[in-house]
């Protein structure tokens, strides 16, 4: 399953509701929110609040990426506003295979973050009691950043690591999605592709249908590998 995941922390907050409209009306299936504490990164965005409204006027998958200190605090509060997956980073939490644990406990999917410049051996240990990895290829923090280019290598790593595991856990890539980095991202092995500017910068829905109808094209293209 590949999915494209447009964040909102690049579309425009005045008009949020008609941004995300284009996105569903693109066929697009989730969202991805990004929240950030002023602590594990340097900004502050958004929280339960902009969660609870989107969640009211919207049936996408609520792909939610906490970049904040010790999230095991408000689980119970992300899944009441109506978030449907909690992705936390494994430098964050000091716990981190209870924290996974409750999120799941509180019904949602849970997804583990790292850092470009931490090493996969950080999240070996709960591959098997997540959904999801998010491979961070920008530091996190702001949108708009350039993909760092090493990360590449890591997801492939990580796909390698899941396939001797026999582990069927999907590999979200975040930071300088575009057109020219999807590709590398996707061939690497990742499934689920994070865009903020590259969607919100310019016309939401056809950036949208655009990157949908590639991503489209490229399952199409790689539906044999994905059956081995
Ligand atoms: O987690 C994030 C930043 O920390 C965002 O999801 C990321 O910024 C996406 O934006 P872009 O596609 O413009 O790089
Ligand atoms: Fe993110």
């Amino acid at each position: 399953m590949y999915q494209l995941s447009p964040s909102i922390l690049s579309a425009d907050f005045m008009k949020l509701g008609e941004e995300i409209k284009k996105v569903e009306e693109a066929g697009v299936e989730w969202l991805h929110i990004d929240v950030m504490d002023g602590i594990f990164v340097p900004s502050i965005s958004f929280g339960m609040p902009v969660i609870s409204s989107v969640r009211k006027k919207c049936s996408l998958f609520l792909d939610v990426h906490l970049m904040i200190e010790e999230p095991a605090r408000y689980i119970s509060q992300f899944k009441a506003a109506g978030a449907d997956m909690l992705t936390v980073h494994a430098e964050a939490c000091k716990h981190l295979d209870s924290t996974l644990y409750h999120i799941r406990e509180a019904g949602m999917k849970a997804g583990v973050a790292i850092n470009p410049a931490t090493p996969l051996c950080v999240v070996e240990e709960v591959l098997g009691i997540v959904d999801m990895v998010l491979i961070m290829t920008v530091n996190p923090g702001f949108g708009g950043q350039k993909y760092i280019p090493y990360t590449t290598e890591k997801v492939k790593r990580l796909k390698e690591m899941l396939k001797d595991k026999n582990l069927d856990v999907d590999i979200e890539v975040d930071g300088g999605i575009s057109k020219n980095t999807m590709d590398l991202a996707l061939d690497a092995g990742a499934n689920i592709l994070v865009m903020g500017s590259a969607i919100f910068n310019g016309e939401a829905k056809e950036n949208a249908m655009m990157y949908q109808n590639r991503l489209e094209a490229y399952e199409h293209e790689h539906s044999a590998d994905l059956r081995r």
